[in-house]
């Protein structure tokens, strides 16, 4: 008899309440087999994500061998799989008796676990299912009212009486490879399932836009860091979060993201390290200590209104956004049908702006310091920094009047740590469209951010080569130049002259890579990298701002006043600050 384990999000074997339950459960003559399965049926991660999830795979698989469970990873939908795993019992021995899941979070997901039981019930087979990716189970945290939590301070007091669930790494089941091959043999044969090769060490993923990432995945090395985290830097958490060249935060957010580490063992290991601290009579480190706690609480908070939420990921929280008049960027398709087109007329030479608008943020070429050191740290680490992050979101929603969902499908695709809540959650707070958000007509003004978070500009000569041998003087200065537009910081005469063709040539370059695989195994669309690649190559000289910075709070509030024409707009206090003001700002 096999027990099928469904990972969902938890690439790890401590403090895996399904894999555990299975192990410890499993009678005499049943074989536990562990699932990674990727559902096309949902949000499909992005490159980033997927280069971190290929390279940890083989090293959980290691993990499992120790336990003798052998790992299964599949494509396809929970419900087919289900469908494929009933039908083992008529055509192959040994039969599935029972199924284990941990959750999974966003889109469809819920409904789709729920379909998933439905159907092995009515087929005898019962199934447990587990939350596992986060603290707390998102309906049993309920408001006064019984509803739930819109807004973050209530929700995070909810945490003070949570303790920790901690499992330890389950017993060893005696080896069995009969299980997996039989499993194996029928979903190999099932149409709408794909068996990867992704945990086989023999099946390395290395595209070359990820040779500059230096990260280790795996749990092993989450582990190293937490400790070494909490050793040396907690303490100074509090002010060091906030400083984007310094290492002052944990960088553990991939390993959260791909459940590589447990949200459990960091909340007691920091509540451990936070009474260490409190015993030493360090007030401030101990207070740094409940800081990082409470960050650990904003994922969280993600977590609750995405599964309240679950079209978060492509809907605002506020639907009065819902009609916002956002910047039209020409799409690829209509870049190429506007091509031949000589004379645009100001609808098509404004969406074409809008454009070259966006690919100068993605690519990190917007005259703004610290904006374009944020946006390649992005694109050489698959990381970039909170601070930096607020500061980029707030740039392409408003300065650039972009969509928050542009930036966030960027996000979803070049981050390693790509979140299906956290991701769209932050960009909907900078965004003012968000659960508990700054309002929209509040903007991070670059150059002050700068000022008070890379004082000496270190963070963006480490990221920008142009700007590596300037002074801190001259580099303050160019956030005072004037803008000049998306296109012609291109640097072309007209944006219908070179810049479009150049970006078509582009993106007939990107068509061709994207139909590439490898080994048999689809590549993930690498789709948008593949055009930064080409489009950030440093230049020799650093280019005019595409939007002056001077204007830009009364852009953002004229914009604010004409969606909302029946509101009557903020106060003029409200609007005076690049800062939320102290009642609603967390992060400032
Ligand atoms: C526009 C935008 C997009 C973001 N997208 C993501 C994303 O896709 N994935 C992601 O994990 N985080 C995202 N964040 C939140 C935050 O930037 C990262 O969690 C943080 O930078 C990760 O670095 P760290 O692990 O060193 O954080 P630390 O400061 O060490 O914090 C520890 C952990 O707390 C959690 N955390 C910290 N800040 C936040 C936050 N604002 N919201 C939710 N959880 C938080 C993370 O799990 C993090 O690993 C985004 C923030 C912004 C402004």
């Amino acid at each position: 008899m096999v027990v099928v384990t469904f990972l969902g999000p938890c690439l790890r074997t401590l403090d895996n309440p399904a894999l555990a339950s299975a192990l410890h459960e499993r009678t005499d003559g049943e074989s536990v087999v562990a699932c990674y399965v990727e559902d096309p049926t949902q949000r499909l991660p992005g490159a980033a994500y997927t280069w971190w999830t290929r390279k940890s795979l083989p090293l959980l698989r290691q993990q499992l061998d120790r336990l003798h469970v052998p790992l299964v990873c599949l494509r396809g939908s929970l419900p087919h799989i289900a469908r494929a795993l009933v039908g083992l019992p008529a055509r192959t021995t040994p039969r599935v008796s029972r199924v284990y899941l941990n959750r999974r979070w966003g889109g469809t997901t819920a409904e789709q676990d729920e379909q998933f039981e439905a159907w092995l019930h009515e087929h005898d087979i019962p199934v447990k299912k587990f939350t596992a990716h986060t603290l707390h189970d998102p309906w049993e945290i309920k408001t006064g009212q019984g509803g739930y939590y819109r807004v973050y301070t209530p929700f995070s007091k909810q945490f003070a009486q949570v303790k920790p669930r901690l499992i330890d790494e389950p017993a060893a089941q005696p080896p069995d490879t009969q299980a997996h091959d039989s499993i194996l043999a029928v979903l190999n044969k099932e149409h709408d399932i794909q068996v990867l090769d992704w945990a086989s060490p023999s099946a390395p993923y290395d595209p070359p836009w990820a040779r500059s990432f230096t990260w280790k995945p795996g749990a092993d090395e989450a582990h190293k860091i937490l400790d070494a985290f909490l050793a040396n830097n907690v303490a100074d958490y509090a002010e060091g979060r906030n400083l984007p060249f310094s290492h002052g935060t944990s960088q553990l957010s991939p390993y959260l993201a791909h459940g590589e580490i447990s949200p459990h063992r960091v909340l007691d290991a920091t509540r451990k390290a936070k009474a260490r601290l409190h015993s030493s009579k360090d007030k401030a480190g101990a207070e740094s200590a409940f800081q990082f706690e409470r960050e650990i609480i904003w994922r969280e908070f993600q977590y609750h209104i995405l599964y309240h939420e679950p079209y978060i990921g492509w809907g605002n929280h506020n639907t009065k956004f819902d009609h916002f008049p956002w910047a039209k960027a020409l799409s690829d398709e209509e870049l190429r049908g506007a091509l031949p087109n000589p004379r645009p007329d100001d609808a098509l030479e404004k969406a074409l702006e809008a454009r070259a608008a966006l690919e100068c943020w993605k690519s990190g070429h917007t005259g703004i310091p610290i904006v374009d050191a944020g946006m390649r740290q992005l694109w050489t680490t698959g990381w970039m920094h909170n601070r930096v992050r607020m500061i980029v979101a707030s740039f392409l929603t408003k300065n650039l009047h972009h969509h928050w969902h542009t930036g966030e499908q960027w996000f979803w695709d070049a981050l390693v740590d790509a979140d299906p809540a956290s991701n769209p959650g932050n960009w909907q707070w900078v965004a003012g469209t968000g659960a508990d958000a700054a309002p929209y007509f509040r903007v991070f003004n670059p150059m002050r951010q700068a000022q008070r978070f890379d004082e000496t500009c270190a963070y963006v000569r480490q990221w920008v080569p142009e700007l590596k041998s300037e002074s801190t003087k001259a580099i303050t200065a160019l956030y005072e130049r004037e803008a000049c537009s998306g296109t012609c910081l291109l640097e072309h005469p007209s944006p219908m002259s070179l810049w479009p063709k150049q970006l078509a040539f582009l993106l007939q370059e990107e068509t061709k890579l994207d139909t590439k695989s490898e080994g048999g195994t689809a590549v993930p669309a690498a789709g948008q990298l593949i055009t930064l690649r080409h489009v950030a190559t440093p230049e020799a000289s650093y280019r005019r701002p595409i939007a002056n910075l001077k204007t830009t709070k009364d852009e953002a509030l004229s914009y604010f006043q004409m969606y909302g024409k029946t509101n009557k707009g903020p106060s003029k206090e409200e609007s005076d600050t690049d800062e939320p003001p102290k009642k609603a700002a967390r992060r400032s």
